[in-house]
């Protein structure tokens, strides 16, 4: 039986993405890294599924997979991917997402970007979560990371070069962070820039992570680094976070792309 997919990337941060509404698939942890494996499979830095919703006010119920089969609380970058999608296929441009984190609208600019209210942060040691009461402005590790919840959770390093990058696969493995965590690297180019780069929990450096991007700029306001609209450069390309003050929900506005849709037979996968 083959299965239609969507092929889709947020700034190179790319997904493959499964439409369960009409019923469930097989999917496995272990089908879904082998889907993911690049040269055994599709290839992708996430496997996104969606189905109905159970929550009032949203549209459509979206769950994110990393390659190594576990399962992330929030995505941001195929947030927008599947905000585009509900677009192109229903003509609603400003879809409800109902994820781990939280339901989360999400809007399109004139100009055709996403954005997607991401929720507010969460701070408290038990939130991200961490092994122990620390404070969370300053973890008790080389290099004084912080770290914050968007839903899944991340630890930011401030660092003057990306030396740092290559322990990113250690850090996630920190017996600090229980259910490990995605490793951020940010360099403050002024108040309103950060250059990111993200090594992922399952999943390695990808060239952008938008709750990666969120959780820096809140860590970086934080820490009083950065103003509460920033603009975070990653390796893929560029997000525009701002930290309401109003609502103190982190809003998220970059691009969403297809590269292409397919067909694949799950069943020839390994469960
Ligand atoms: N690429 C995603 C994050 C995936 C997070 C995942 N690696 C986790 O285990 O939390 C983003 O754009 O936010």
């Amino acid at each position: 039986m083959l299965t239609s997919f969507y092929k889709m990337h947020g700034l190179g941060n790319d997904f493959v993405i499964l439409d369960e509404r009409t019923g469930d698939l097989p999917l496995t942890p272990g089908r879904i890294a082998a889907l993911a494996h690049r040269r055994r499979g599709i290839g992708c830095d996430q496997l996104v599924t969606l189905r109905a919703p159970t929550a009032d006010g949203a549209d459509v119920l979206v769950r994110f997979f990393n390659p190594d089969g576990s399962e992330a609380g929030a995505c941001g970058n195929a947030s927008r991917c599947v905000a585009d999608l509900v677009w192109r296929c229903s003509g609603n441009a400003t879809p409800v997402l109902q994820t781990r984190a939280g339901v989360l609208p999400t809007s399109r600019t004139s100009d055709g970007l996403i954005t997607v209210d991401m929720g507010a942060p969460r701070t408290h040691w038990q939130d991200v979560p961490l092994a122990m009461a620390v404070d969370t402005l300053h973890l008790p590790l080389p290099g004084d990371p912080a770290a914050a919840s968007m839903g899944n959770p991340h630890a930011t390093f401030f660092v003057s070069d990306f030396g740092m990058v290559a322990q990113g696969h250690a850090l996630e493995h920190d017996p600090i962070f229980p259910e490990r965590a995605n490793i951020g690297f940010a360099r403050m180019d002024g108040p309103h820039h950060m250059r990111l780069k993200v090594h992922e929990r399952g999943a390695g450096v990808t060239e952008a992570c938008g709750s990666g991007a969120c959780a820096a700029v809140v860590n970086a306001v934080r820490r009083g680094l950065a103003a509460r609209t920033c603009t975070v450069e990653l390796d893929g390309g560029t997000l525009h976070i701002v930290w309401s003050e109003q609502t103190g929900h982190v809003l998220m506005t970059g691009s969403a792309t297809t590269a292409f849709e397919g067909t694949v037979d799950l069943a020839a996968y390994p469960s």
